[in-house]
């Protein structure tokens, strides 16, 4: 008895030693750092936060306010990063503090909550991320090249023979590339049914004219009332989603299992390895596989379908770039064929090109977000636990002192004087540390292979009026949200010569 109580007492004091150490440490943290600085926030409200390009805006305030900037939105603290050492300290050298998400109710109602590029950082993260790993790291991603090549063939024909609606011919290219390697699905058009469940499955996700979307991201504990609420089509629009959403992951998947149980006929893919691998699996690891394919699609299609834009945007307004892309590909190829990944080392200037164009008009200018599972101090300044924490790619890729005139789109930065390319730097457009890019393999491929095949037989250049004049093209007219397109843009597309014509029509 005498000896119970002693314990009790000993752990009563370890625990008051402890919490009040923690307690002080807490407030010591807060008490001795500010946040970082910022612009002046409006008592409750806070920030009056940019809605159009917001990239833009942080970019500007970064150059009064620094790299690390605070801002707050209601009670929520959020961190603007805008440059590339800061990314790096953060999200690499403190990387078990910066790798979560913050909590977007949305995601959930709407039935995205497989997609591990929103999750928590977590034992269930790390299980889809293992996945990933296996299969779409760089000698993984090495089966996916011969579909990839194959699928911008296409791309070529489709071109030769329409050459006015290129941004539906990528969209086809960055979705039947994703479709034929995830579930061995040919699409012949956009309006394929499982393509159109993913883009709108997408599209409501991304959609900001809902009722009540904001405010539930804003206030979750609303999202209980809000279907009570008269007039309101909040509840049916999240159950929508939601049905959508679990078709998109489902259907697909069920398709192939379907032919594999039963025998008929089905090109090999990711899903038949992983379901002809795995026959005895439990339903949860199951879930895992189904999540990982149907998140490939749908964060590879977009985001390189707004890279690829932002090259035939770039090409149509530098034709020197394009002359001096033709003449590499020439003195490599001698007119005869069409490029293969083998070629690459042999064309630095196309590299070059490809990381101009992830510098140029980063995909995701603000990367997606993330939060500070802790207090942490930054030099000198509080970080403070639950922050949101915005990538600012944009403007660490218009970082005056690495990329002069970063406005320009100039291939040559990532030349050395002796013609080499230069690798060195990081491509941060698919981001930083644990969250980095888990496809990013496939996408450097992809695109990479876009680049090479298009300007190895076209010629991209502005399009001319009636009267033979060049039809201008703004510089920089971009869509807001998380992935960001060049907005529509007039262009003239043609074959380089009669033999890029039999290239193309000769390719498979
Ligand atoms: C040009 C094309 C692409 C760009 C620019 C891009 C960019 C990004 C960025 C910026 C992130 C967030 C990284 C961070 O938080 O630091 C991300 C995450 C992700 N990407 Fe990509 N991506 C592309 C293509 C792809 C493809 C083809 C796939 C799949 C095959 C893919 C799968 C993912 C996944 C699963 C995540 C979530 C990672 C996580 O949170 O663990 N992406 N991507």
């Amino acid at each position: 008895m005498d000896f119970n109580i002693h314990l009790e007492a000993i752990l009563t004091s370890i625990l008051l030693v402890a919490g009040t150490y923690l307690l002080e440490r807490i407030i010591r943290t807060r008490v001795r750092n500010p946040y970082p600085p910022g612009p002046v926030a409006r008592p409750v409200l806070g920030n009056v936060l940019p809605t159009v390009t917001p990239w833009i805006t942080y970019t500007q305030w970064s150059k009064l306010y620094g790299p690390v900037m605070h801002l707050k939105a209601f009670t929520q603290h959020i961190i603007v990063l805008s440059s590339e050492d800061a990314a790096t300290d953060l999200y690499e050298k403190r990387s078990h503090t910066y790798a979560d998400r913050p909590y977007i109710p949305m995601i959930d109602l709407m039935g995205w909550s497989f997609n591990s590029g929103f999750m928590p950082y977590s034992e269930t993260w790390r299980k889809h991320r293992r996945v990933f790993h296996q299969h779409f790291r760089p000698e993984a991603s090495l089966a996916y090249r011969p579909t990839e090549l194959r699928k911008v063939h296409v791309l070529l024909r489709a071109l030769l023979q329409n050459p006015d609606d290129i941004v539906t011919h990528v969209r086809m290219l960055t979705a039947g590339i994703m479709m034929e390697t995830m579930y061995g699905h040919d699409i012949k058009s956009m309006d394929d049914e499982y393509v159109t469940l993913v883009s709108d499955s997408v599209d409501m996700l991304s959609s900001s004219v809902f009722p009540g979307a904001t405010v539930v991201n804003a206030l979750p504990f609303l999202r209980h009332f809000l279907k009570w609420l008269p007039g309101v089509v909040f509840q049916s629009f999240v159950d929508k989603s939601a049905a959508l959403t679990n078709r998109m992951l489902t259907a697909p998947y069920e398709h192939v299992k379907n032919n594999v149980a039963t025998g008929q006929s089905q090109k090999p893919c990711l899903a038949t390895k992983l379901l002809l691998g795995n026959e005895h699996i439990t339903s949860d690891q199951e879930h895992v596989h189904k999540s990982v394919l149907a998140l490939a699609y749908a964060a590879g299609g977009d985001t390189s379908v707004s890279a690829l834009m932002t090259f035939v945007l770039a090409m149509a307004l530098y034709p020197h770039v394009v002359a001096q892309a033709h003449a590499e590909l020439d003195r490599v190829l001698g007119g005869k064929r069409l490029p293969t990944f083998e070629d690459r080392p042999a064309l630095p200037y196309i590299d070059a090109i490809y990381r101009e164009v992830m510098r140029w008009h980063p995909v995701l200018p603000l990367g997606v977000a993330r939060a500070a599972q802790d207090d942490d101090v930054y030099n000198g300044y509080l970080i403070p636990k639950g922050a949101m924490i915005l990538t600012n790619m944009w403007a660490m890729a218009h970082d005056e002192a690495k990329y002069p005139e970063p406005s320009a789109f100039r291939p040559e930065r990532f030349i050395t004087a002796d013609g080499q390319l230069d690798a060195s730097g990081r491509i941060f457009a698919f981001g930083f540390g644990r969250r980095i890019c888990a496809g990013r393999a496939m996408a450097d491929a992809t695109v990479w292979a876009t680049i090479a095949s298009m300007l190895a037989v076209f010629d991209i250049k502005k399009a001319k009026d009636e009267a033979g004049n060049e039809i201008p093209i703004p510089e920089y007219d971009y869509t807001d949200g998380l992935i960001s397109h060049p907005k529509p843009f007039q262009y003239s597309i043609h074959p380089r010569s009669l033999t890029s014509v039999s290239l193309i029509k000769e390719s498979r």
